[in-house]
C-alpha cells in the first residue's frame, strides 16, 4: 500500500505496548531541517502519547543522512541501556545521482547496524522526489513518518524485551 493510501500518523494505542519503562535514542540529520524537525516532533509527540518519559529520550544531531549510520552506531555504543534508536533524515532528489548514493548508503548502513547490534535502529529517512512529497510526509496531508517510526520503535523494543525473556 502506498503512503498516499494510508495516514502515517494513525495508530491504535490499544495495540501498542506500554512504553513507560523504555529508553530511546533519536539521531536527526540537519539537511532539510524544516523536514527533519517535523519528523522529530512527530516521533517525540508519539513517544510521550504512548507513555515514554521525556527524560528517557536522548537526541543527537548529524550533518546529513549519510552520517546517520555513524551517529546511530555511536549512540548504540554510548548508551547500551537504550531499547531502540530512530534515524531521522530527509533526502530529496537533486540534479545528479548523488541522491541515489546517499539513499543507498544510509539504507544499507542502517540495515547493517540492525544486524550487528542488539539495539534496533528504526529507518525514518524520507527519500523523496520533491520537497512537497517531504512536506506531505512530515506532518502534512499524508501524516508524519516520525510518528510511524516511534510506534515501530516501541514495538521493536517490546519484541527485543520478549525475546530476551525466552532465552
Ligand atoms: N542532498 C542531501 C544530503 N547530502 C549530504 C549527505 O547526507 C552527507 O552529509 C554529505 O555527503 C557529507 O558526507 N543529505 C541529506 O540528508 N539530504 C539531502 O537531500
Ligand atoms: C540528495 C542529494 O545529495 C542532492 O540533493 C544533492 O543535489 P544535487 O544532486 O543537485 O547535487
Amino acid at each position: 500500500m502506498a503512503t498516499e493510501n494510508k495516514n502515517l500518523s494513525q495508530y491504535d494505542k490499544t495495540t501498542i505496548p506500554n512504553a513507560k519503562n523504555f529508553r530511546f535514542g533519536i539521531v536527526v540529520s540537519e539537511w532539510n531541517e524544516e523536514i527533519t524537525e517535523g519528523l522529530f516532533q512527530g516521533a517525540f509527540d508519539a513517544f510521550i502519547d504512548c507513555g515514554v518519559v521525556k527524560e528517557n529520550i536522548v537526541r543527537w544531531n548529524v550533518p546529513g543522512s549519510f552520517e546517520l549510520v555513524y551517529g546511530c552506531k555511536k549512540m548504540q555504543e554510548s548508551f547500551d541501556m537504550l531499547d531502540a534508536v530512530i534515524a531521522i533524515g530527509s533526502v530529496i532528489q537533486g540534479e545528479t545521482k548523488h541522491f541515489d548514493f546517499v539513499c543507498d548508503g544510509v539504507t544499507q548502513g542502517i540495515k547493517d547496524l540492525n544486524i550487528a547490534s542488539d539495539i534496533p535502529v528504526i529507518f525514518c529517512v524520507l527519500t523523496d522526489n520533491t520537497l512537497q512529497q517531504s512536506i506531505d510526509r512530515s506532518g502534512g496531508k499524508h501524516g508524519n513518518k516520525g510518528t510511524e517510526a516511534a510506534i515501530a520503535a516501541i514495538k521493536m523494543a517490546q519484541l527485543r524485551k520478549d525475546a530476551t525473556f525466552y532465552k
